[in-house]
């Protein structure tokens, strides 16, 4: 906390008081008292209605956010046709997360990218993230190559070897953002060194993976989230009050889909991560999750006792034997708020949820109760669009794009090569977001999708594998640590 004394005289004062007057006209200068009739200075004290001054605080100094104003008192005077105000106020000092980022792949950039700009042009006053290291399994000239190209400050440090990231005693939370085939290995690595960790999806190749990740986390006392960023998106929270407010009456069913057609075999050769068994490639882990994420935050976790689902699944198999199309059905058991609920989960290379790339054949997700139904449009990794249709002629669109500096910023961040326009984010700054608030509040994890959730959609995907016979390499299912990758 910092203590500020404050006193400022000009013309520009008048005109801030003006402005912040709206409906709070007791800060308004017609309003200002004359208290002392043998001086020439007017002044209004406003120590009774402190939220309101410490709104104009905020407003005024651009400061981090005000605890308590103390004094505040705006002093006219006629003669020389000036305005002074004199304040004492407290200010929170911002919570400072200090990132390390462990590996230099296509997320890790748009990750750390998404962590440049100043929290505060998507609402966020009190908290900030810092980059102070990479690493790259490659080489250091990799790492430092990368925190160049992320704008990261000069100051960040290079490593050569997740061994050393994990060491840096700066570091306060590393994210994880290696194939799937390695998060077991690396994250345990990081939690091993007692450091926090955000883990890329899919968690692990399997369940017993992430349930012992989960348990290290709490044996070392540290935070540990899945990074299913959508979870953290405001649409996200706007899809899930909308659940919970009843709006659409109990919910029954959602479709979700995650298809993307890049027909594989043109698009990734045999060693790439998204096809290849020794990276734990396939559809289900990368894509499905998301399918899988939609039909939980909309039937698991909106529920007060949330009980686990069984799936039925099929899955057509990739020449590699990883799976390019995988469809679930997954029955929830009854809880409180509603009756038995089905979800149906659908992912695959070869067709598209969003043929034109336009939204032209409708929602990618479908979330339907006996009042009427919420709708997500493709992409269900990053959407921006909501669709409100009711049963009793409602429909209520909504956009939700992904805040950033804006145009004329200089800044851009997409995925893949792909950005978006300038200025506008990618949106993976919430999940960040997040795990600066959890440690900052002393939280172990995330609070949209808990480790038990996690865990839970893993055992599903194992199920799901078992049915139709997928399996990985045993060196990277293994629960044994360390194992050289
Ligand atoms: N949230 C999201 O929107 C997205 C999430 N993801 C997730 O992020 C993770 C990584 O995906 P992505 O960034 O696309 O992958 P990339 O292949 O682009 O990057 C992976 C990085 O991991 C490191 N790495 C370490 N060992 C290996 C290895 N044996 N083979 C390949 N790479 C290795 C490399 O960095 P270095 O050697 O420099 O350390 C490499 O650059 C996956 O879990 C994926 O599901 C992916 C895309 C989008
Ligand atoms: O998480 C993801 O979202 C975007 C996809 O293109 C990518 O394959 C996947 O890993």
């Amino acid at each position: 906390m910092t203590m500020n004394h404050e006193r400022y005289r000009s013309d520009e004062l008048l005109l801030v008081v003006g402005e912040a007057v709206g409906d709070r006209t007791h800060l308004h200068p017609s309003r200002l008292k004359q208290i002392d009739e043998h001086s020439d200075a007017y002044v209004e004290r406003a120590q009774s209605e402190l939220p309101y001054m410490a709104w104009f605080v905020r407003q005024f100094s651009r400061s981090s956010p005000v605890l308590r104003v103390s004094s505040f008192a705006v002093y006219r005077f006629p003669s020389s046709h000036s305005y002074s105000c004199s304040l004492s106020y407290t200010t929170m000092s911002k919570f400072n997360l200090n990132w390390g980022i462990l590996a230099t792949g296509g997320i890790a950039e748009s990750f750390t990218r998404d962590l440049y700009p100043n929290p505060e042009c998507r609402g966020v006053k009190d908290i900030q993230h810092t980059v102070v290291a990479a690493a790259s399994s490659s080489s250091a000239d990799r790492a430092k190559a990368f925190l160049k190209e992320v704008r990261a400050p000069e100051s960040a440090k290079a490593y050569g070897s997740y061994k050393e990231l994990v060491a840096d005693p700066n570091v306060d939370i590393i994210y994880v953002a290696t194939p799937h085939s390695h998060h077991y290995q690396n994250a345990m690595l990081c939690l091993e060194a007692g450091k926090n960790v955000l883990c890329e999806k899919a968690f692990t190749t399997n369940a017993k993976q992430t349930e012992l990740l989960i348990k290290k986390a709490k044996e070392k006392n540290v935070f540990l989230m899945e990074a299913v960023w959508t979870r953290y998106f405001p649409l996200s929270i706007y899809v899930r009050d909308i659940i919970k407010s009843g709006k659409i009456g109990p919910v029954s069913r959602t479709f979700a889909d995650l298809s993307m057609s890049m027909v594989p075999e043109n698009t990734f050769d045999d060693s790439h991560r998204m096809v290849n068994p020794d990276l734990a490639g396939g559809a289900l882990l990368d894509l499905g999750i998301y399918a899988l994420t939609w039909v939980f935050q909309t039937l698991y976790t909106t529920q007060d006792k949330p009980q686990p689902p069984s799936v039925v699944s099929t899955m057509r198999k990739y020449k590699l034997g990883t799976d390019e199309q995988t469809s679930m059905l997954l029955t929830f058991p009854p809880t409180s708020a509603r009756g038995e609920a089905h979800g149906i989960a659908t992912t695959g290379m070869r067709t598209a949820a969003d043929p034109d790339g336009k939204g032209s054949a409708g929602p990618a997700i479908r979330v339907q109760g006996e009042k009427g139904e919420i709708q997500v449009f493709h992409p269900a990794y990053r959407p921006t669009r909501t669709k409100l249709v009711l049963a009793d002629g409602t429909v209520e669109e909504k956009e939700f794009p992904q805040p950033g500096p804006g145009k004329g910023s200089g800044w851009k961040n997409g995925f893949g090569g792909n950005f978006h326009e300038e200025g506008m984010g990618h949106g993976m700054f919430w999940e960040a977001d997040e795990c600066a608030y959890a440690l900052k509040e002393g939280r172990k994890e995330g609070q949209y999708e808990s480790l038990e959730e996690s865990l839970v959609i893993m055992k599903v995907m194992d199920e799901v594998r078992r049915q139709n016979g997928m399996t990985y390499p045993e060196k990277i299912e293994t629960t044994e640590y360390p194992v050289e990758l």
